[in-house]
């Protein structure tokens, strides 16, 4: 069946990383490096960063993996030369024929081993209070109250090109001080000069301008507002809108799928919508997209359609509706029985009548 077949593809294409795990692994990759630089020299940047990324995928199978394998690791090769010698030593002893030379030799083998064993786990155990000492170490600079720039700072600032990673450090510190304020705040400080040198800094990190990233800082409070404009940052998903007028979205869905159009119902929200994951061919010149099966439309642009949810022999005007998205959504939900304005002419707006204008 199409859905299953097409929910397999999502699988496939969903395993991209997310977005978050980005940001841990930026956490993060202060402290790993230390078991690569031990354990192989010769790796390369790259194929330290996957390995990193790998370790943090699975986190706790990995820490045990990686405990076991470089105790192992590191204490293979004394012990390896240990007793490659200590057989070289046996076979001396043996071929002179003296049992208790034997004997002591074997002994101090033995001893020999437990020192270096000895010296292995004090050197271990002295990286492990070192690697804690460094976390704390970090931990309290994380952790180190955070200071608004001075003016002097700004002024300095603003005759620099950007320091991006300066930016989103200080946009990360102010997030942090806003959301817990009375206990992070700098002293005598107030949440407007943080929250406008947020706005400010947002404006620049992102390229807003300031009308708009001012309205947005005013609308959403600043969880919120970091959700949404990292969701802004992130590429939409190609979405088409089923023209029931001609089709239902199942065969329409099927069709596609048959020329190689991987994809999805859109969401439990829309009854018309499928999500184009990719395509084997171009979405927007297949013969049931000239036949009008379809409209190319952002999943965004359904909305404020169901939200007027249209009814037959209703009138509707939609002003500068160019190029037709959403009056032709409402065409189709009016069962093609609507009045539309569409631009400056007045057009009795069958579907078919729209999208020919279009292609004009
Ligand atoms: C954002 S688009 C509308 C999209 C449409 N609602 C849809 O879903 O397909 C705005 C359209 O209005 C047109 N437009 C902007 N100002 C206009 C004006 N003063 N008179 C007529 N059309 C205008 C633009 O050219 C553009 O085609």
């Amino acid at each position: 069946m199409a859905p299953a077949a097409l929910n397999k593809k999502k699988v496939t294409k969903s395993q991209k990383p997310p977005a978050q795990k980005k940001q841990k692994k930026e956490v993060f990759t202060a402290k790993p490096p230390k078991k690569h630089d031990i354990s192989d020299d010769s790796d390369s940047p790259t194929e330290e960063i996957v390995d990193h990324e790998g370790l943090f995928e699975e986190e706790n199978e990995e820490d045990g993996f990686d405990s076991h394998s470089e105790a192992s690791s590191d204490g293979d090769d004394p012990f390896t030369d240990d007793f490659l010698q200590g057989g070289d030593d046996e076979e001396e002893g043996s071929g002179s024929g003296s049992g208790s030379d034997s004997d002591s030799d074997s002994d101090s083998d033995e001893s020999d081993i437990e020192k270096k064993s000895r010296a292995i786990d004090e050197e271990r155990a002295r990286e492990e209070e070192e690697a804690g000492a460094e976390m704390q170490l970090n931990i309290k600079e994380e952790s180190d109250e955070f200071r608004l720039p001075t003016k002097e700072e700004l002024q300095e600032e603003a005759r620099q090109p950007p320091d991006l990673p300066n930016l989103q450090r200080r946009i990360k510190e102010i997030v942090r001080v806003l959301s817990n304020f009375n206990s992070l705040r700098q002293e005598g400080a107030q949440r407007k000069d943080y929250v406008e040198q947020l706005r400010v800094d947002l404006g620049s990190y992102y390229g807003y301008n300031e009308f708009l990233i001012g309205v947005l800082v005013e609308m959403f409070p600043v969880v919120e507002l970091m959700e949404l404009i990292e969701a802004f940052e992130k590429p939409r998903p190609i979405c088409l809108r089923t023209n029931t007028l001609k089709t239902r979205r199942r065969d329409l869905a099927d069709v596609l799928l048959n020329r190689g159009v991987n994809l999805d119902p859109l969401s439990k929200w829309s009854k018309v919508g499928l999500v184009v994951y990719d395509s084997q061919v171009p979405i927007g010149a297949t013969p049931e997209y000239m036949a009008g099966f379809y409209m190319l439309q952002s999943a965004s642009s359904f909305l404020p359609v169901m939200a007027l949810a249209p009814q037959e022999k209703e009138r509707i005007v939609d002003m500068a509706a160019a190029p037709g998205g959403k009056t032709t959504y409402i065409a189709a939900l009016m069962k093609n029985g609507g009045l539309h304005r569409w631009e400056d002419n007045l057009h009795c707006c069958s579907y078919e009548k729209q999208r020919d204008d279009l292609r004009k």
